[in-house]
């Protein structure tokens, strides 16, 4: 029997820099996972193509998919749904391989009551004035949802002790060389390691 892939949770509030640093783990080409897709019935921004940055739907599309079981977890973000669907994150854990979720807190306390084996990770801004000038240097968001985003960050950030592990992300460099390190070890925990030599063993 294939070994279950692993569910790695990185949360952490709106521009703190979690689509920067999987983007840089994934580039160094040392950890191996595939991204989650998320579906939003929030506008596209500039430069955003739907089937990669997310699954742009209606909140009509949305709300069938919940009442239809197909998330895995979803949350309401200023004025917007986000949510996991799961039929890909099951069959792609259950194809072996791991698979990584890029979600805020709600989300991410929903999926630790469905899937509690995967590792959760906080990524957290060095303070609330970089988090807001990294939020208004990307230019995405007009003032007033800059704001809200920065109101709900406080909220977040309280967040953390529900995590495995928190992360700060100072430096990009900084950030990504810690996480990979968190997913390398998860990697060689005892049952999971004896999983491994078990299907060895059986091959042989
Ligand atoms: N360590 C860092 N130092 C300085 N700027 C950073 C750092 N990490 C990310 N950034 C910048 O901060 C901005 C927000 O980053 P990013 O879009 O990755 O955040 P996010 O957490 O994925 O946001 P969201 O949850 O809203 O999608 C980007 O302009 C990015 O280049
Ligand atoms: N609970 C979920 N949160 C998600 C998901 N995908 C993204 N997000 C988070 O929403 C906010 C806003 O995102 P933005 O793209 O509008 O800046 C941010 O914290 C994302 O991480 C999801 O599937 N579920």
């Amino acid at each position: 029997m294939t070994e279950r892939g692993l569910l790695i949770v990185l949360s952490g509030p709106s521009g703190v820099g979690k689509g920067t640093v999987r983007k840089a783990i994934f580039d160094s080409g040392e950890i191996d996972f595939e991204y989650s897709i998320s579906m939003t019935t929030r506008q596209k921004r500039a430069g955003e193509e739907d089937g990669v940055d997310y699954f742009f739907r209606s909140k009509e599309v949305f709300e069938q998919l919940i009442e239809d079981g197909g998330l895995l977890e979803y949350a309401e973000y200023v004025g917007n749904y986000y949510g996991t669907p799961l039929e890909y994150v099951e069959q792609t854990l259950s194809s072996g391989k791991d698979v990584f979720l890029e979600i805020e807190v709600n989300g991410a306390k929903q999926v630790r009551e469905k899937m509690p084996e995967g590792i959760f990770i906080f990524l957290t801004p060095p303070d609330i004035m970089e988090l807001k000038s990294r939020i208004l240097n990307r230019g995405t968001e007009k003032i007033a949802l800059v704001e809200q985003r920065l109101e709900k960050a406080v909220e977040e950030i309280k967040m953390m002790d529900h995590y495995d592990y928190a992360v700060v992300n100072d430096k990009v460099e900084n950030a990504v060389t810690k996480i990979k390190h968190i997913i390398e070890s998860e990697h060689l925990k005892v049952p999971r390691v004896i999983n491994r030599y078990k299907k060895i063993v059986e091959e042989m």
